[in-house]
């Protein structure tokens, strides 16, 4: 194989633009889409589209026009259907256009890990009704986690403590569903120790590999700060790595994906993946001498990975915005930088909304409880103004 591959990224938020980079930095052609202008990734890349990845007539117009090698999804919420029909005509879909049907519907992969694979979950049921959700409620018990089967970043997510809750979380899960579906997942809660993200390298023709696990922390579903290595033990590092390896065989391909367990004092309980790179492994910027985006090319175009190395106790924290603006900036950033190994990703997303992520803080200490802190202080200087 030879470069430049040219390579189209469906998705171009903070996660693509760190893949494109990884990929111009080997001389390859990017194409960057999503719905909107000026998305992170467009920046950097060679060129943009900008379409609605639902729309398959939109994904077969840009993919005739541009003739990728492979297409590099980097958002869930894609025309799955189209992917196959891409990859039946000889595209390459990343990991698989399998993967990607699979992932961006929780009922889905809940039961190719649960059923066909016999992993430990969360004890889960269904419902496409409110009726149905009182009654699959009781049977789960209390408390317990809705989400809509089709949403991300914590979108239409609730935790419900009793009976009286279950009207209102079933609204808000419909409202935060994504698609046409009006189905919600009641998932036991699971009262973890630590939660982690084990980013997993799927490769085309050499075995899988993987990082070391990331511990992270999450609010309203969505990530707040992430760090590695993860406190927990070698047993429970085996344990997750070979689950991650059973769900990843099942979905084929290569390329990183990023496999979410709950940990407690005596189970590894698996939640969900991403079969792309994962929000809370951007530590990896500053954690290792290969990101997680550099992974993920080289798993892409089959080159090798002879060594990943941890660099040492690291952390991210997330940089939010407060409120609704389409004019930019960034204040405290010099303040941000003036520690010793801090480092910063500003996305350059041109408009905010409340909780939006707009950047991320890196720090390395002398164990994880000072790189959590240093990188938490970093991100907390960082204020999203108007321009
Ligand atoms: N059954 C559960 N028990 C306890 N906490 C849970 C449960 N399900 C989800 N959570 C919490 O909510 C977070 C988000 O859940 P989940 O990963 O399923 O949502 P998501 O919308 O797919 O998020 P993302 O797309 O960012 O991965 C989890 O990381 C965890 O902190
Ligand atoms: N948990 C998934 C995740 O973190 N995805 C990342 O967020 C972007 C969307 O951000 P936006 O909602 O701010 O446009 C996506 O494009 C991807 O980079
Ligand atoms: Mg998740």
């Amino acid at each position: 194989m030879k470069l430049p591959q040219k390579l189209m990224l469906l998705g171009s938020g903070e996660l693509g633009k760190e893949v494109v980079i990884a990929a111009k930095r080997l001389g390859n052609y990017v194409i960057a889409v999503d719905r909107y202008a000026n998305a992170p990734a467009m920046q950097v890349a060679d060129c943009c589209e900008v379409i609605s990845m639902l729309s398959g007539d939109d994904l077969e117009r840009i993919v005739l026009k541009h003739q990728p090698n492979y297409i590099i999804p980097e958002i869930e919420a894609i025309r799955t259907e189209k992917l196959m029909e891409f990859e039946q005509r000889g595209i390459t879909v990343i990991p698989t256009a399998k993967a990607t049907d699979y992932t961006m519907n929780r009922d889905r992969i809940r039961e190719l890990a649960h059923q066909e694979l016999g992993i430990r979950t969360a004890k889960y049921a269904y419902a496409t009704t409110l009726d149905e959700m009182i009654k699959v409620s009781q049977a789960i018990g209390f408390p317990n986690v809705v989400k809509p089967v089709m949403s991300s970043s914590g979108k239409g997510q609730s935790l419900v403590n009793h009976a009286d809750e279950v009207e209102k979380a079933w609204n808000y899960a419909i409202e935060g569903s994504r698609g046409d579906t009006q189905k919600i997942i009641v998932e036991e809660f699971i009262n973890f120790d630590i939660e982690i993200t084990l980013l997993t390298i799927k490769q085309w023709n050499a075995p899988t590999i993987f990082c070391s696990p990331i511990g992270h922390r999450q609010e309203r579903g969505d990530y707040q700060e992430s760090w590695q290595p993860a406190e927990i033990s070698n047993s429970q590092v085996i344990e997750a790595q070979s689950i991650a390896k059973k769900v990843t065989d099942a979905l084929g391909g290569a390329g990183i994906f990023g496999v979410e367990f709950f940990i407690t004092k005596n189970e590894v309980i698996f939640s969900e993946l991403s079969p792309r790179p994962h929000d809370t492994g951007m530590v990896t910027i500053i954690s290792q001498n290969l990101n997680e985006f550099e992974l993920h090319l080289r798993a892409v175009l089959g080159l090798p990975i002879p060594n990943i190395e941890q660099l040492g106790a690291s952390a991210s924290a997330v940089i939010l915005a407060t409120e609704n603006s389409d004019s930019i900036a960034y204040e405290g950033v010099a303040e941000a930088l003036s520690e010793p190994n801090i480092d910063l990703r500003l996305f350059g997303k041109p408009d905010s909304r409340p909780f939006r992520r707009m950047g991320v803080a890196l720090a390395k200490g002398s164990d994880i409880a000072e790189a959590r802190e240093k990188a938490k202080k970093a991100a907390d200087k960082v204020k999203i103004v108007n321009q």
